[in-house]
C-alpha cells in the first residue's frame, strides 16, 4: 500500500478501552504513554492529529469503589465522571512533557443533531487543529442518556473525521485487523488487508467485542469504516500494541486493515454527512414511483413528485423520503413546511408559478439511501 508521505495530513485516531487498559481492566499508564510518544513522533513530522480516545469508565471505577468495570448504566456514568479527568490529566501530562498541549472535547448526540452545533464544534476543533493543539474527544458519558448515546467511540470516530475532512481514520485496537472470522473464535481466520468495499460477507464476519472492556466489537468498527467511506476517509485497522503502528499505519507500512473508499463511493459532503448521520428527521414524505426514480438518481423532488405529508415540520426540517409502499428511499431538507406541502403536493411547477422555490427538495440536500449503504443516525 502505497501513501504519499510528503503531505502533512489530518488524521484522526481512535483508541479503544481494550488499548489503554491493564488485564484488570483498569488503565494501563505504560500502554497511554507509549501510544502519546507515537502521536508526537506523527507531530514532529508536522501532522495534524486528533485523538478519540475512550477509557473514562475504565479509569474511573475503581476509585468509585466498583471491584469490577461496572455494568449497570449510572455506575458507568459515575465512573466515567471520576476517569474522564484522571485520563485526561494523564494525556495532558505526556503531551506537555514533549511540548504539546492536549485539550478535551466531550461531545453528545445532540450536540450534533443541532447543525449550528455541529458547525460551532467544527469551528473549534479547527482553531485547535490549526494551532498546533491535540483535541481528545470521548462520548460525553456522565450525561448522557442512553437514548441519546453515540453508542461507541468506534462511530464518534469516523462522525468526528468526516466533521473535520479528516485524511485518515486509524482505529486502534486489541487485534491486528480485520479478519475473516473472530480470530479468537476461529483460529483459521484470515487476516484481510485491504478492503475497498464492505460486502455481506464483512458484515457477517463481523463479532462481538473480545474483552470485557470492549464496547462495540468489530461490529461497530465496520459501522464506522462504512461512515469513513461515505465520507471519502480511508481508514485503518490495527493493534495498538504493534511498535510503530501509527506511523506505519500513515505512511501505509503498517501490518492491519487498510479500508479505501471505492470510486463508487457517495463521498458525502459535510452537509450531507449532517444529514445522513446527524438530524433528527421531523416528518415524512411519501413521493410516486417516477419521483423515488429520480431520489435513486439523486436528482431534486419536486411538489408533483409528492404523494402524502405526515409530521409537523417547518421549512428547512429534515424529513423521511419514502416510497407507496412504505420503505424509506432517503432523506433530504424540505424547502417547505408542512402545512406549505400539503398545499402544493401533486401540482406541477408551472401551477406552482411564484409560490416558492421549484423544488420541493433540492438535490444538494438529498442523501440517497440506495447509493449509501451506511447505518443511519
Ligand atoms: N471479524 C473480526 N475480525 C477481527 N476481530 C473481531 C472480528 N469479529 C469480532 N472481533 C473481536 O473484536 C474485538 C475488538 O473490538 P473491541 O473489543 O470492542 O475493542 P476496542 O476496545 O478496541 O474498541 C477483537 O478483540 C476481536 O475479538
Ligand atoms: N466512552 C466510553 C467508551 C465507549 C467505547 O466505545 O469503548 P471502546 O469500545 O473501548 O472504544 C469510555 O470512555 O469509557
Amino acid at each position: 500500500m502505497i501513501i504519499n508521505e510528503s503531505k502533512n495530513k489530518r488524521i484522526v485516531i481512535k483508541i479503544g478501552s481494550s488499548s489503554l487498559t491493564s488485564r484488570l481492566g483498569d488503565i494501563s499508564r505504560h500502554k497511554l504513554e507509549r501510544l502519546v510518544d507515537e502521536i508526537v513522533k506523527l507531530k514532529d513530522d508536522g501532522h495534524e492529529v486528533l485523538l478519540v480516545s475512550s477509557g473514562a469508565v475504565a479509569a474511573g471505577y475503581r476509585r468509585l469503589g466498583c471491584l469490577n468495570r461496572p455494568t449497570s448504566l449510572a455506575e458507568k456514568q459515575a465512573a466515567a465522571s471520576i476517569g474522564q479527568g484522571l485520563l485526561m490529566e494523564s494525556y495532558s501530562e505526556r503531551f506537555i512533557s514533549h511540548g504539546y498541549t492536549a485539550s478535551q472535547i466531550l461531545i453528545t448526540r445532540s450536540d450534533f443533531s443541532d447543525r449550528d452545533r455541529y458547525h460551532n464544534a467544527r469551528n473549534t476543533i479547527n482553531v485547535l487543529l490549526d494551532r498546533g493543539i491535540i483535541p481528545i474527544v470521548n462520548e460525553n458519558d456522565t450525561v448522557t442518556v442512553e437514548r441519546l448515546k453515540f453508542g461507541d467511540n468506534d462511530t464518534l470516530s469516523a462522525k468526528v473525521a468526516g466533521l473535520v475532512d479528516a485524511d485518515q481514520l486509524i482505529i486502534l485496537s486489541d487485534i491486528d485487523g480485520l479478519y475473516t472470522d473472530d480470530p479468537r473464535k476461529n483460529p483459521d481466520a484470515k487476516l484481510l488487508t485491504k478492503v475497498s468495499e464492505i460486502t455481506p460477507e464483512i458484515e457477517e464476519s463481523a463479532g462481538e467485542p473480545g474483552s470485557a472492556v470492549g464496547t462495540g466489537g468489530m461490529r461497530s468498527k465496520i459501522d464506522a469504516v462504512k461512515i469513513a467511506m461515505a465520507s471519502g476517509i480511508s481508514s485503518f485497522l490495527g493493534n495498538a500494541t504493534s511498535p510503530d503502528i501509527i506511523h506505519k499505519a500513515v505512511i501505509g507500512k503498517a501490518r492491519g486493515t487498510y479500508f479505501v473508499p471505492g470510486k463508487n463511493e457517495f463521498n458525502l459532503d459535510t452537509k450531507r454527512q449532517w444529514i445522513a448521520f446527524h438530524s433528527g428527521p421531523e416528518g415524512e414524505i411519501v413521493v410516486s414511483n417516477k419521483a423515488k426514480q429520480g431520489i435513486d438518481e439523486l436528482k431534486s423532488l419536486y411538489p408533483t413528485g409528492i404523494r402524502y405529508v405526515s409530521g409537523h415540520f417547518k421549512k428547512g426540517s429534515v424529513v423521511r423520503i419514502k416510497d407507496l409502499d412504505g420503505n424509506e428511499v432517503g432523506l433530504g431538507v424540505s424547502n417547505y413546511s408542512s402545512k406549505q406541502l400539503i398545499k402544493i403536493k401533486g401540482i406541477s411547477r408551472d401551477e406552482l408559478a411564484d409560490a416558492g422555490p421549484e423544488e420541493a427538495i433540492n438535490n444538494k440536500d438529498l442523501v440517497c439511501h440506495t447509493r449509501l449503504a451506511v447505518p443511519i443516525h
